[in-house]
């Protein structure tokens, strides 16, 4: 087992949001024993007081990692993001302090596009009206308003991971697929991509977003929008719940303009199961109302709390930065009988010239070397002789332009 030059049992993780038992296992495995778990986000002054002394926290989407909880955390090295989505994490806060920042890219993005493909036909066929009334115990036998996915149309906004997947998947079942995305992508099968959003929004049977949460895609669904779109089309949101005006779309549902929607995320979500979900969206007809649960699989929690929870292993036991959504990526090999030195810097010029420097005025012999840098921050690791690195890390301390720097076994 790789060893760190702090104790491992004093290297505290805390997870949060009940992030799934394969991380807890993981961690345990590679020996960071120090872990407080909790099965929700915390208040914000429990949040506060839990990353005073914490050197990772694992979060999902609901903890916000502000400027201000960066900067109540001092002992931190790395967060974990145990699903897609990072923007509750000021990513910036976290890069100037020399904090990378993990999530898990693809783990739970087949499970989005299945939940978003059973929607699809339940609202086609008006399934949560007619299942609400025989609760009630109603009976509307009756095809009014009822149609099969085939040969309709689906525009999918935003075609990256979970929009492209969805794509296939849709197409299999005879839909005709139209996207867009402000990138141009590569379509899959016979899917089109059109110019703008007023094309697919004027098209499409049914309009299912999968963009992330970014200044641009804030409120991008709104009254003026969802008027385009077409007389008795549906609306799907799993993406972010910042991206449809939720009382707008409330409007063109009790207006009949839309036949129906089912949502997923929303602007204000409750902390934890035990909170009142509020919205304007309840009681209303031919809407399925889920807990932003499209990644809420036990198929992808687990695989999530093992990627993630390597890759804060790694990053703590080796240094290894590949795959961090805001920081430098350095790849690196296993250091057999040497002392690494991971330096976090300014990125200035002169840097690395002056880590050269010093090091070379003490003697030190440098067995090998990697740097990247982003705009922001540079990140130099230097495999050095076991009975320098103290000397080294000292004298590395100095270099002007340094955030942080340790030494790993
Ligand atoms: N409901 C859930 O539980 C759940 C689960 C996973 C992911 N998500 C959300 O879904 C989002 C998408 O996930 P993904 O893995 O497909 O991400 P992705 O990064 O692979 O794809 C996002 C796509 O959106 C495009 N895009 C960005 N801005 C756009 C704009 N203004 N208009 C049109 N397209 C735009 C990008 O170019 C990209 O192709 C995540 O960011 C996350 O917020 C929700
Ligand atoms: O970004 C994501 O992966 C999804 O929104 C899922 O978030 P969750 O882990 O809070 O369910």
């Amino acid at each position: 087992m790789s060893k760190t030059s702090l104790d491992k049992s004093k290297i505290k993780i805390l997870l949060l949001e009940g992030v799934h038992q394969t991380a807890v296992d993981n961690f345990k495995a590679n020996g960071y024993t120090n872990i407080e778990y909790h099965p929700k986000s915390l208040p914000e002054a429990d949040l506060l007081k839990a990353v005073e002394d914490a050197h990772f926290i694992g979060i999902r989407s609901r903890t916000q990692l502000t400027e201000e909880v960066f900067e109540a955390a001092k002992k931190l090295v790395a967060v974990g993001c145990f699903c897609i989505g990072t923007n509750q994490v000021e990513l910036y806060s976290a890069l100037v302090r020399g904090i990378p920042v993990f999530n898990a890219p693809y783990s739970n993005t087949r499970s989005v596009a299945e939940l978003v493909l059973g929607e699809m036909i339940m609202l086609m066929r008006g399934i949560p009206h007619k299942s609400a009334a025989c609760h009630e115990g109603g009976w509307i036998k009756s095809a009014e308003g009822s149609y099969e996915l085939r040969g309709k149309k689906l525009g999918i906004i935003g075609y990256g991971n979970i929009g492209s997947q969805l794509s296939v998947l849709a197409e299999s079942l005879g839909l005709e697929v139209l996207y867009y995305d402000v990138v141009t992508k590569l379509p899959l099968g016979n899917a089109r991509q059109l110019d703008t959003l007023d094309e697919l929004l004027a098209q499409s049977d049914i309009v299912s977003l999968h963009v992330p949460e970014l200044d641009s895609t804030k409120w991008m669904i709104a009254a003026d929008e969802l008027k385009k779109m077409k007389p008795g089309a549906h609306l799907i949101n799993a993406s972010r719940g910042s991206v449809v005006v939720i009382e707008d779309l409330a409007d063109v549902l009790k207006s009949g303009h839309l036949a129906g929607a089912a949502i997923d995320v929303f602007p204000v979500e409750p902390r934890g199961n035990d909170d009142e979900f509020v919205s304007p969206l309840r009681g209303l007809q031919n809407v399925i109302l889920t807990p932003h649960i499209g990644g809420s699989t036990l198929e992808a929690q687990a695989n999530i709390g093992k990627e993630v929870s390597e890759k804060l292993v790694r990053y703590s036991d080796n240094g290894t930065t590949t795959f961090a959504v805001n920081f430098p990526e350095v790849a690196l090999p296993s250091h057999p009988g040497k002392h690494r030195l991971l330096h976090i810097h300014e990125n200035i010029p002169g840097v690395l010239s002056e880590i050269n420097r010093v090091l070379s005025e003490s003697n030190i012999n440098i067995s090998s070397q990697y740097l990247q840098t982003n705009e922001k921050v540079g990140y130099v690791v230097v495999d050095v002789d076991v009975a320098y690195s103290q000397q080294a890390l000292e004298a590395l301390k100095q270099v002007k332009g340094t955030i942080r720097s340790r030494v790993l076994f």
